[in-house]
């Protein structure tokens, strides 16, 4: 018997699901299966075709399939939920829950049905809330339902720190945890470059804002594009994560994980560090944070129960 490949299904092919399939591609991590709803199954299929035919100009040998059908994911062991409404200028990530909740769980029914011991990464938005969502729904363990926030939102502080002293983006080390909203907490004292702590060679006044333009920056994006959000970062941050996944890894990155009783909360569903690999998340950090870090993420841990409090299931 041959050796079978990766198979790593992606539910919801717009803008991030799209993305997310040709980078995935790109890299050899799998054959990818694109599933949105039956009145888009053509276009869904013609954006598969269209990444299949620029294989040979790039050189890769994974399979992009098109579908409407859940029976293609068959025993998918990653499965990426992009579904459901992204934000438009004016509006916050929570004003989807409702309509995406639905999404959600209608996705995850699926997914236990065909792909029942799959990693499920959930990227649709308010995402701390959808990942509380893909849980309930799913029944699986809890290393097994992962939320994409922290990678996507490191991402940007290090892009903005890397800009700030003109450094390679290769040397920045840090990380954001808490939910993924506004009041989402970089944590500037685990921040680095070269290993050179950022707060020796940036000012108080501009690594608050570098902090304050990371909390904003999927807002400013969304002003920026005008009709949609951000999505080849999220795509990259996505694709970060299934390699963790079926590399095993073992990457250090903040994801969405289930707490129960880190960081004195319970049953929250939150961006936090973990260790990513074959298993999902393999482990959790539960640091010392100092008083006012801890106050910040007691803030940005309420916003996420407010949201949470009012999806129902
Ligand atoms: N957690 C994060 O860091 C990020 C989250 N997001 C969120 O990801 C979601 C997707 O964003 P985009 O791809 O830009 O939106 P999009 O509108 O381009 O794509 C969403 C796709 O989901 C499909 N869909 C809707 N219901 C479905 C169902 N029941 N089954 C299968 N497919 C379904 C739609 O037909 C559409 O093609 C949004 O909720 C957005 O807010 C986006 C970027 C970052
Ligand atoms: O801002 C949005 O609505 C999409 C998102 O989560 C991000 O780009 O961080």
């Amino acid at each position: 018997m041959g050796l079978r490949r990766n198979k790593i299904a992606i539910v919801g092919a717009g803008f991030t699901g799209a993305s997310t399939a040709l980078m995935l591609a790109q890299k050899e991590l799998g054959d990818v299966v694109l599933i949105d709803i039956p009145q888009l199954e053509n276009p869904t299929k013609g954006k598969a075709l269209d990444m299949m035919e620029a294989s040979p100009v790039q050189g890769f040998d994974s399979q992009i399939t098109g579908t409407s059908n859940y029976k293609d994911a068959a025993d998918a062991d990653v499965v990426i939920i992009t579904a459901g409404i992204a934000r438009k200028p004016g509006m916050s990530r929570d004003d989807l829950v409702n309509t995406n909740a639905g999404i959600v769980k209608s996705v995850c029914e699926n997914i236990k049905a065909y792909a029942p011991n799959a990693i499920v990464i959930i990227l649709s938005n308010p995402v701390d809330a959808m990942t509380y969502v893909a849980y309930k729904s799913l029944g699986f363990p809890k290393n097994r339902v992962i939320g994409q926030s922290g990678v996507l939102d490191t991402a940007r502080y290090c892009t903005f720190i890397a800009q700030e002293l003109n450094v390679s983006v290769e040397d920045v080390r840090g990380f954001v945890m808490g939910g993924h909203g506004d009041d989402m907490v970089p944590l500037v004292r685990y921040s680095s470059v070269g290993g050179i702590p950022i707060d020796t060679l940036i000012s108080p006044e501009r690594i608050q804002e570098i902090v304050q333009r990371t909390r904003m920056g999927g807002g400013e994006i969304v002003n920026l594009l005008g009709n949609g959000s951000a999505y080849y970062a999220p795509a990259a941050s996505l694709v970060q994560m299934t390699e963790a996944i079926l590399k095993d890894k073992k990457r250090i990155v903040p994801v969405i994980a289930l707490l129960e009783g880190e960081y004195g909360y319970d049953h929250l569903f939150m961006g936090v560090p973990t260790i990513l690999g074959g298993n999902g998340i393999e482990r959790i950090f539960d640091l010392d944070l100092t008083a006012e870090e801890k106050i910040a993420l007691d803030k940005s841990a309420e916003s996420v129960r407010n949201v949470i409090s009012i999806v129902s299931i």
